[in-house]
């Protein structure tokens, strides 16, 4: 037997069998005579019900499916006999017929006329009357019938049964508020209600409680507990409303902003369209569509922006695509694809301009006339060359390709390599990925805005690479003028030509380059400056440049010549010319200070006055003041930040012939150690060194500044050289340097960096150098000034290297030396040269 449980639902059923009922109705309250035995229970037959709940005065459509059921009906109506009904414990039994298959407590019902319905169904109204207690089964067939009594419902007035009715009729109004399916009148007709078990049974009637706490409701026969069950059972009730109220309002609010939002766009349309106006993002597409239209795009950038445009075109404004193509078209629209500066190519306003900013620097400057010069003679030279500036830090590479921008007319951009390590800065990030850009090229050339600017890639030699991608890779492409008309970039997708471009490296060394780079490039070396240079430079170029970006007046302040000497030499130590020109700012600053606060200025700044406004000098030229030392050697070493020297140290000390040799030097270093005591080995003899003498001692090479790497070749000589003196005892000449590879048969090799070594060593005040004689026509750059002052001395064999460095050929270790072997230094006792 199935039926809908709501007593409010289903009116028009209701009202179809109200006049079926109508004749029953009076009699539907009023408790008929029922024929009780002597223990006051009566007899009825029994109707299963199985899904449905029903409580008392509850009126329920009932489907009539079963036959059992159908009988206990049909006896109930044909004997005008009240009929109970029953829920069995399990419901999927077929036939209950036993005491235990129900549960005891059942409701007394009434029933109306039976309705035909296809395929032997039948339907009826019901209505709850009374609960009962089954006291057990007395006919199982054809009728089921039950014995059964009705208990006793005593209620007493209690205050507590007064707040609980009130407590349950304001829950039962909170969820009547909440829930849309329940009637307003359900809570008004609750408050007319006085009696308690009639009040719970019709608020467990109306709401919508799940079966089982329906049952426990019906089966609970006090009214005051039934009361509390039910409060309870509502409270979770309102809990479950309120969280699916919060929902839906939610929800609500948000269909009703886009409604909102659709409606007022609606009607600003045609607002629009009566006042013949454009909305913003149509008035936007516009505007665009003719800018696509009116670019210079190449033919395959024009495709891309269309079909880009096309796509934004039927999207909705508020789409978050919307600003990802529109930013995309933008660059189309940003990048230059055919606009061009014209070239100047008039070789003597070029060679003007270079010689107003720069001094010296003739291989950069010639190379770049001769571009000139060819580029007049054959306007249509597609090919551009791709130079690559090495040299240390402040020579000027960077500023002369901005002067070589100016000499030619063209636009001057900059990108710093630097520390570049992933591809995707060089070539951009795909247009998937959020954020994504173009990469560092094409945000230069949108920068330049010309497609044949003079794009500078500085500090090529400070690439790196890591998992991120090889940027080196990327480059090749930019620099490679065989395909870079085709460049191209991840977010562009579309192939840029970058062969109009004039492309100039710089770096500091050749040797971090990749080869493959390398390769594709024209070295041209900017070696660094002699003093005489640097002078010159500082007065032509940084003084005057230093007086005007502090503020000052040329007449302000002049430098002595021995003033800007002794910054070069004392204040300085640099190939470049970079720090002079700060040092040269710092003057200038404490000159405007003076003179901002009123005070005297002197008029030449003499090289005494030059402690004052600058501290003690930063470098001393200690070279001249050392004494000749034992186990002590020059050597002239080659960094990117140019020229050096270095010192070697050799102690010996009683032991086992061990070679110890430290201050973090590199492999090719530390062979060439070995090659160098192997040659003095092979010498002993002539060295005066008994056979078993390198068995007896052990040697500890130092190459100091041990913070430093080196690496290299070129120490070799100057290694053999401390060693010797080392073993010999005899001390090495104090102010000359050296540098050259020596073999295990004493022959001297050539080594790079010749000129930046002989500057250095210029620089610092020595004397006397020994270079490989192979290396001679690398002094054929050197300025006259230090050809003047230092004595170079060319050397092909290790015996050169000794007379030199000992004013005899045949330094011999004494008989009877001078001094004792050093015993090995115990730890806290570590020796001292001397
Ligand atoms: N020959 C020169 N004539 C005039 N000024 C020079 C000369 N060489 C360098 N300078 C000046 O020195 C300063 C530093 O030069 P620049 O920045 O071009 O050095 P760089 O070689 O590019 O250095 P880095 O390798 O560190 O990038 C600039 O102000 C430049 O004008």
């Amino acid at each position: 037997m199935g039926s809908n449980n709501n007593w409010f639902d289903d009116k028009d059923l209701i009202a179809d069998f109200t006049s079926n009922i109508n004749q029953r109705t009076e009699e539907l309250f009023r408790i008929p005579d029922m024929e009780l035995d002597e223990d006051g229970c009566f007899i009825a037959p029994v109707v299963v019900l199985r899904e449905n709940v029903v409580f008392p005065r509850m009126i329920s459509p009932v489907f009539v499916g079963q036959k059992q059921n159908l009988e206990s009906i049909r006896f109930g109506l044909e004997n005008d006999q009240t009929v109970i009904t029953l829920i069995p414990k399990d419901e999927e039994k077929e036939n209950p017929v036993r005491k235990t298959d129900f549960y005891p407590i059942g409701l007394e019902i009434a029933v109306g006329r039976l309705v035909n319905l296809p395929e032997d169904h039948f339907s009826t109204l019901i209505q709850g009357r009374r609960r009962v207690i089954l006291m057990g089964i007395v006919q199982k067939k054809p009728v089921l019938m039950a014995k059964v009594y009705v208990p006793e419902e005593t209620v007493e007035e209690t205050r507590i049964l007064t707040a609980l009715m009130r407590t349950t009729r304001n829950l039962f109004e909170k969820c009547v508020q909440l829930d849309r399916k329940l009637p307003d009148e359900a809570h008004a007709y609750s408050t007319t209600i006085t009696d308690p078990s009639w009040l719970a049974d019709m608020i467990a009637t109306t709401i919508s409680l799940p079966t089982e706490q329906r049952r426990e409701i019906l089966f609970e026969l006090n009214p005051t507990k039934r009361l509390k069950l039910l409060n309870q059972f509502l409270a979770q009730e309102l809990d479950v409303l309120e969280l699916g109220n919060e929902i839906s309002t939610k929800v609500q609010n948000e269909v009703d902003k886009n409604q909102r939002e659709f409606y007022l766009r609606e009607q600003l349309k045609a607002i629009q369209a009566e006042l013949d106006e454009e909305d913003v993002f149509t008035r936007e597409l516009s505007d665009l569509k003719k800018k696509i239209d009116e670019a210079s795009f190449s033919d395959e950038a024009r495709n891309a922006a269309i079909k880009e445009f096309e796509r934004l075109n039927q999207m909705p404004p508020m789409s978050p695509e919307v600003s990802v193509i529109r930013g995309y078209i933008d660059w189309l629209l940003d990048l230059p694809w055919t606009v061009a500066t014209e070239d100047n190519l008039n070789v003597l306003h070029a060679s003007d301009v270079l010689d107003q900013n720069h001094y010296g620097l003739t291989k950069a400057k010639d190379r770049i006339l001769e571009y000139i010069a060819i580029r007049s003679l054959k306007p249509k030279k597609e090919k551009q060359p791709i130079l690559c500036f090495i040299g240390p830090p402040g020579t000027g590479k960077t500023s002369i390709g901005r002067s070589i921008a100016e000499a030619l007319g063209k636009k001057f951009v900059r990108v710093s390599l630097g520390g570049v390590r992933d591809e995707a800065e060089i070539r951009g990030h795909r247009r998937t990925y959020v954020g994504s850009m173009p990469g560092r090229i094409l945000q230069t050339m949108k920068k330049a805005g010309t497609i044949n600017p003079l794009f500078m890639l500085d500090e090529i030699d400070k690439l790196g690479n890591d998992y991120r991608g090889d940027p080196s890779s990327a480059l090749l492409e930019v620099l490679d003028p065989e395909q870079n008309d085709k460049f191209s970039d991840h977010y562009l997708e579309v192939d840029y030509d970058l062969s109009h471009v004039m492309f100039i490296t710089t770096a500091n060394s050749a040797d971090s380059i990749p080869d493959a780079l390398l390769d594709r490039m024209e070295i041209i070396e900017f070696p660094g400056y002699v003093e005489e240079e640097k002078l010159t430079i500082a007065n032509k170029y940084l003084i005057s440049r230093q007086i005007d970006e502090n503020g000052l007046e040329p007449a302000d302040i002049s430098f002595d010549e021995g003033t800007i000497k002794k910054l070069i030499r004392e204040y300085t130590y640099e190939a470049g010319v970079r720090n002079l020109e700060r040092e040269i700012g710092k003057v200038c600053r404490k000159i405007a200070r003076l003179k901002a606060e009123g005070k005297n200025i002197p008029a030449i700044i003499h090289e005494n006055d030059l402690e004052e406004f600058m501290g003690p000098p930063n470098f001393f030229q200690s070279e001249t003041e050392k004494k000749d030392e034992i186990g002590v050697a020059t050597g002239l070493a080659w960094t990117a930040n140019g020229g050096d020297i270095t010192t070697i140290e050799v102690l010996t000390f009683e032991g086992k012939g061990n070679l110890q040799i430290t201050g973090q030097i590199g492999d090719v270093m530390q062979e060439s150690a070995q090659a160098a005591l192997s040659f003095i080995k092979s010498k002993a003899k002539q060295l005066n060194l008994k056979n078993d003498f390198f068995e007896k001692i052990d040697i500890h090479v130092h190459v100091p500044e041990g913070a430093v790497p080196k690496d290299g070749p070129s120490a070799g000589i100057t290694l053999a050289v401390a060693l010797i003196s080392a073993v010999t005892e005899i001390p090495v000449k104090k102010d000359i340097a050296m540098t050259g590879e020596i073999t295990l048969r004493g022959h001297v090799l050539p080594v790079g960096g010749i000129r930046e070594k002989v500057l250095a060593a210029n620089r610092i005040g020595i004397k006397t150098i020994l270079i490989p004689e192979k290396n001679i026509k690398d002094l054929v750059e050197l300025p006259e000034q230090v050809r003047n002052v230092l004595e170079i001395i060319p050397v092909n064999h290790m015996d050169q290297v000794i007379f030199h460095t000992f004013g005899t050929e045949t330094p011999k270790r004494k008989e009877s030396p001078t001094r004792e072997t050093k015993k090995k230094p115990e730890k806290g006792n570590e020796p001292v040269l001397n």
